[in-house]
């Protein structure tokens, strides 16, 4: 699989069939056997803390490890892209164990943006989110890959969602990633 810039890539397949495991594998966040590379550079050249860092893992469920959500960012909270998610812009004060699966599910996005990732691994990114929410995360992500000449894997069960957001799309079978025709 080849993945240009400013492109996302679909990826549906069965429960239980890899997605997930595939994804961490090129976060560096599991061992591989594969030959994974960002511009030509070996995943195995890069330090691993280094490597996730331009590639962004946003798991289906995401990790929080300080009390409020404003501890996980390094800078202060983008206020228009939380405007953009329709999250509070002071959400930075509040209590992490207070937040909604869906707003727990936007600030791992924004906390991943942040970084500034070259590649980003979306695993079910809109799987709690209304339809209206789902809209808001599709258009921030296609404005950050075009404005950072980024790239994403998106990770979706939802075949109307990969025809409106991925520019090309595969599917995972019985341990196989095969090209998915229009
Ligand atoms: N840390 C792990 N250790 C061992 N097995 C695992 C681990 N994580 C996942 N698996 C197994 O690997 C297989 C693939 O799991 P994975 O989570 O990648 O599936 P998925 O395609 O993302 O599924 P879903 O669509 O339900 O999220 C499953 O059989 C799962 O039980």
């Amino acid at each position: 699989m080849q993945i240009y810039t400013q492109q996302i890539v679909g990826l549906s397949g069965p429960s239980g069939c890899g997605k997930s495991v595939f994804l961490k594998s090129l976060a560096d966040l599991i061992e591989s056997r594969g030959n994974i590379k960002l511009a030509g550079i070996h995943s195995k050249a890069i330090e691993a803390p280094k490597w996730r860092q331009k590639v962004q893992l946003v798991p289906a469920e995401s990790f929080w490890w300080h009390n409020t959500v404003g501890e996980h960012f390094q800078h202060p909270m983008n206020k228009d892209h939380l405007v953009r998610l329709s999250l509070a812009t002071d959400i930075a004060r509040n209590p992490v164990n207070q937040l909604s699966t869906g707003q727990k599910q936007r600030l791992a996005l924004l906390r991943s943006l942040e970084k500034k990732p070259q590649v980003l691994l979306l695993d079910e990114p809109t799987g709690s989110l209304d339809n209206e929410n789902t809209a808001s995360v599709e258009s921030l992500v296609r404005d950050y890959l075009t404005n950072n000449n980024a790239a994403a894997i998106w990770v979706s069960h939802d075949p109307e969602q990969l025809k409106r957001v991925a520019d090309i799309s595969f599917k995972m079978e019985n341990g196989k990633i095969e090209s998915v025709q229009r």
